[in-house]
């Protein structure tokens, strides 16, 4: 082999790019998962929650150390574990960085990485097709970007209520301009308008290779380690992937590579076989009887994550959710036709149909403490294009599809999260022979009262806006914070929403408490927390 990479998002997009730029490249991918090509679980659009079923295979659950942070819950981090990695199981909504993150890249000594460098780049990726003409975005790339087809009213009550009540922020037609960080809009997605199809990296950059007898796909093997010698990469060790291949005989395979190497193993596999490599932190590697290539201690470290809530509402009985074709196969199978033949329908549908990114107002700054306001002084202030929270609605509570149905009732929910946590965590290895064991991985969520403080905002600003959705019909008891009765922000159910001009929820201390102890215990509880039936 000339080449050898691994098979996520990323990886596919250099693999295809490589091969149509030399298609006489030797190209070997070595992938944990399975092939991805056509399968339902992949290319439905709706099925996007199927894969992070309890029994799933398609996504790698990353157990975390319990933590005092979260009340003394592990918080479980799914990622992709198939050809395409996360693009094939994400929530296919699209969600671009901030132009000054790209510019931190290069203050931070990556020369060439600079925003006006990328940006001819990752134009090159995208055929954006709900608004022309837009000097940010791309028209004929690979990967699909759509608006909704599937319209169930509910994005345009979600900007309604924006429209209306929220005078900090407008609605504008697109907040993935790289500058947009305070505004709301409609919600678009990585789904091909035309077949109604997930646009993944693998079936949008790799799979339209694989005539190509250059390209050699393992699938179902998981990398070990990078052989370097003489401070060069010239290949790489696998084995058989336990879950994706249970019971296969996991011996280990050597495969060498002329040219070049690219990890490209997603936040918890990159490290992860860097450290194995030999490169890294001594006081890690030692601890595992790795000799130390490079002395790099940052292998592993910084780990940042979306940490998010999602709180679920009573939705009126003629809305339309998402909820029947995620709980209920016969729903689903109504649903076929349709999309087969026009590539529309719930099945072509993600559930997200409106966004707003958030910045704090001064006054919402001042109102929840010294640590939120810190972070803003040192982080936000002279950043104008990073958002500190995102809330993106769902038509349905793809958390637990079994709990609309035992309800007997329609159900909608927001997903809340910070964009730039302050609490960095780690992942390491725990093994420098067992590529499958899992690692050991801190989160440190919540670990920072400004984290913290911002959630209890972004639950406030989320709960403000749903009640006002005309097909808003109360909060679903469970899955809000246990208020007292007594108290003006309890949890009830209702006939209707609140008028547009309803004062907002007065929370009392105990109140904020709450909410502080509903973020802890739900946190990013990656929906395994939630799961009991599901027929995906
Ligand atoms: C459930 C979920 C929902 C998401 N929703 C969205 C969304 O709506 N919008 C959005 O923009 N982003 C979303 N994301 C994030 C996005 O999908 C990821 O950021 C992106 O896919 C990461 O790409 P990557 O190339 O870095 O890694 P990945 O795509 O994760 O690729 C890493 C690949 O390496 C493989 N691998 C790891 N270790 C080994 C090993 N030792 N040997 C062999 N193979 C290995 C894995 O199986 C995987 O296929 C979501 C992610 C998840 C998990």
């Amino acid at each position: 082999m000339e080449i050898s990479e691994l098979g996520g998002t990323t990886a596919c997009v250099v693999a295809g790019r490589l091969a149509a730029a030399d298609p006489s490249l030797k190209i070997l991918i070595v992938e944990s998962g399975q092939h991805s090509r056509d399968l339902p679980c992949h290319v439905q659009p709706c099925r996007f929650i199927g894969n992070l079923a309890r029994d799933s295979t398609t996504v790698s659950f990353n157990v975390a150390k319990a933590s005092p942070h979260l009340n003394g819950r592990a918080a479980v981090v799914p990622c992709g574990r198939s050809l395409g990695g996360g693009s094939t199981v994400n929530f296919m909504f699209y969600a671009r960085g901030a132009a000054s993150d790209y510019d931190d890249w290069e203050r931070f000594s990556n020369k060439g990485w600079s925003f006006n460098e990328l940006l001819p780049l990752i134009k090159k990726i995208e055929t954006f097709t709900p608004i022309s003409d837009r000097p940010t975005h791309g028209y004929s790339g690979p990967i699909q970007i759509s608006a909704s087809r599937t319209d169930f009213g509910f994005g345009d009550q979600f900007l309604d209520v924006a429209r209306t009540y929220d005078r900090a922020r407008p609605v504008v037609d697109d907040i993935n301009d790289f500058k947009t960080a305070n505004a709301y809009s409609m919600a678009y997605r990585y789904v091909d308008p035309v077949t109604g199809k997930r646009c993944d990296a693998a079936s949008r950059y790799l799979y339209p290779h694989s005539n190509n007898p250059n390209i050699t796909i393992l699938v179902g093997k998981r990398v070990k380690r990078v052989i370097i010698e003489s401070g060069r990469a010239i290949g790489v060790e696998y084995t058989t992937d336990a879950i994706s291949c249970p019971g296969a005989s996991g011996e280990l395979v050597t495969v060498k590579a002329s040219k070049l190497v690219v990890v490209s193993a997603g936040a918890f596999g990159s490290p992860s076989i860097l450290e194995r490599s030999g490169i890294g932190s001594p006081s890690v590697l030692e601890k595992h009887d790795i000799r130390v290539l490079v002395d790099l201690p940052g292998v592993g470290e910084n780990y940042q994550d979306h940490l998010g809530t999602c709180p679920a509402f009573y939705a009126s009985s003629e809305t339309e959710t998402m909820d029947d074709v995620w709980s209920d196969p016969k729903a689903l199978a109504a649903q076929l036709k349709e999309w087969e033949e026009n590539g529309t329908g719930k099945i072509a549908h993600n559930a997200i149909e409106a966004a707003v990114k958030v910045r704090l107002t001064g006054e919402q700054l001042a109102s929840h403490g010294p640590a939120l306001r810190s972070r803003w002084e040192t982080f936000f202030q002279h950043s104008p294009d990073k958002p500190m929270g995102m809330i993106v609605p769902f038509s349905g509570f793809p958390l637990d599809p079994s709990c609309s149905g035992s309800l007997g009732r329609k159900l909608i929910c927001a997903i809340y999260y910070i964009m730039y946590p302050e609490s960095i965590g780690s992942v390491h290895i725990t093994s420098g022979e067992d590529a499958n064991l899992p690692v050991d991985f801190d989160p440190d969520y919540c670990s920072n009262p400004g984290d913290v403080a911002l959630l209890t905002l972004l639950y406030k600003m989320t709960r403000e806006l749903t009640r006002r959705m005309p097909m808003y019909r109360g909060d679903v008891l469970a899955c809000h914070p246990n208020f007292s009765q007594g108290s003006p922000a309890a949890c009830t159910e209702t006939n209707g929403p609140v008028p547009m001009d309803a004062p907002d929820i007065m929370y009392t201390a105990a109140d904020n408490e709450a909410i502080e102890k509903f973020n802890r215990d739900k946190g990013k509880s990656s929906l395994l927390d939630y799961y009991s039936v599901f027929y995906l």
